[in-house]
């Protein structure tokens, strides 16, 4: 049987923070952070961490849906920002919405993470699974260094996720997924130094999110454009890339050769939300009625950044 996307939703922090209050807080500007990622604000938890995120959106997919918790029969949860190491973020959802046949875990692919998901999820349907939650939730400002101007104005936090539901239709039409560990050090973040008495190595990292903005931007203009032409053979509807920066998707449209208004973007008010990027859009254009579930619209989702990692799948609503 087929994997059908049938319920999107959404959930973010409160407290929007404007380019013009970060710049109150660091020396930077609205004119510079504005001019070169194209984001204006981002949501930034006060009080919530990741699970409370996700928690959110999974109670708002069985509201809208109606579909009742112990029907579940999975639950996935892309996150570069867990609560802990254990129980996952998934665990914790699992918990909370009392869905008592699913088994959960969480998936780490960064920016990749919720492509990584839904493929995962994909397959779990095709082998005979009736019913899954696949939600992209980060918290990335407890992970950032409010001292590094160069990062700290590019993230935000969020979630958003879907429910994937077995179907006589095929909806999933091909994907390619990738990763290069041996370009992992370009973007690093969560480093856990280790503290027992035995250990005498030194902390190889800081547990602050740390990028090399040149090298990730390369990589995102040659990798991420070479697997994307590789999926998408003649026409799609709409391209859902992750929400890093403006120039770079403008950047890739060009080297593809495919219109820029065919790329949804949502960076300006959201920030760059790793792997709660590609489904905050998708929920945000299914709202706005650009894209509609049923509709046969046909779709690329691609995911790009630590790892490194990158994906994407080829698919109809
Ligand atoms: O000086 C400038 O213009 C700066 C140059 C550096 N910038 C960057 C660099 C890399 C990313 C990025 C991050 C990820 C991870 O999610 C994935 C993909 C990308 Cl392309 C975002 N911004 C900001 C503007």
């Amino acid at each position: 049987q087929h994997a059908k996307i049938t319920c999107t939703s959404r959930y973010v922090p409160e407290n929007a923070v404007s380019n013009h209050q970060l710049s109150t807080m660091m020396d930077t500007s609205d004119e510079w952070i504005s001019s070169r990622t194209g984001i204006r604000s981002r949501n930034i938890v006060i009080n919530e961490n990741t699970s409370d995120l996700c928690i959110k959106v999974a109670g708002k997919l069985l509201e809208k849906s109606g579909i009742k918790a112990q029907d579940l029969d999975f639950i996935l949860v892309a996150t570069m920002t867990p609560d802990y190491g254990t129980p996952s973020v998934a665990c914790l959802v699992q918990g909370k919405i009392s869905a008592t046949n699913a088994f959960a875990f969480d998936i780490s692919a960064a920016c990749s993470g919720f492509v990584y998901a839904l493929s995962m999820g994909e397959k779990l349907i095709r082998t005979g699974k009736k019913l899954g939650m696949i939600i992209g939730g980060e918290t990335l400002s407890k992970v950032l260094d409010w001292n590094d101007r160069s990062t700290a104005v590019l993230f935000g936090d969020g979630a958003a996720g879907v429910l994937l539901e077995a179907s006589d239709e095929e909806h999933f039409i091909s994907e390619k997924l990738q990763s290069d560990g041996q370009r992992g050090k370009s973007l690093t973040s969560g480093y856990i130094e280790n503290q027992s008495p035995f250990y005498t190595g030194t902390a190889e990292s800081s547990g602050y999110l740390q990028m090399a903005g040149r090298d990730i931007y390369d990589f995102s203009l040659n990798d991420v454009t070479n697997n994307i032409r590789e999926i998408v053979e003649d026409d799609v509807d709409y391209l859902l890339l992750h929400q890093a920066n403006k120039r770079i998707i403008e950047k890739i449209s060009k080297k593809l050769n495919v219109p820029r208004e065919k790329f949804l973007t949502n960076m300006e008010h959201n920030g760059n939300t790793s792997a709660a990027s590609i489904p905050l859009l998708l929920d945000e254009s299914v709202e706005s009625g650009v894209l509609q579930l049923g509709s046969k619209q046909k779709i690329v989702l691609t995911g790009y950044g630590g790892g490194l990692t990158w994906g994407s799948i080829l698919m109809t609503l």
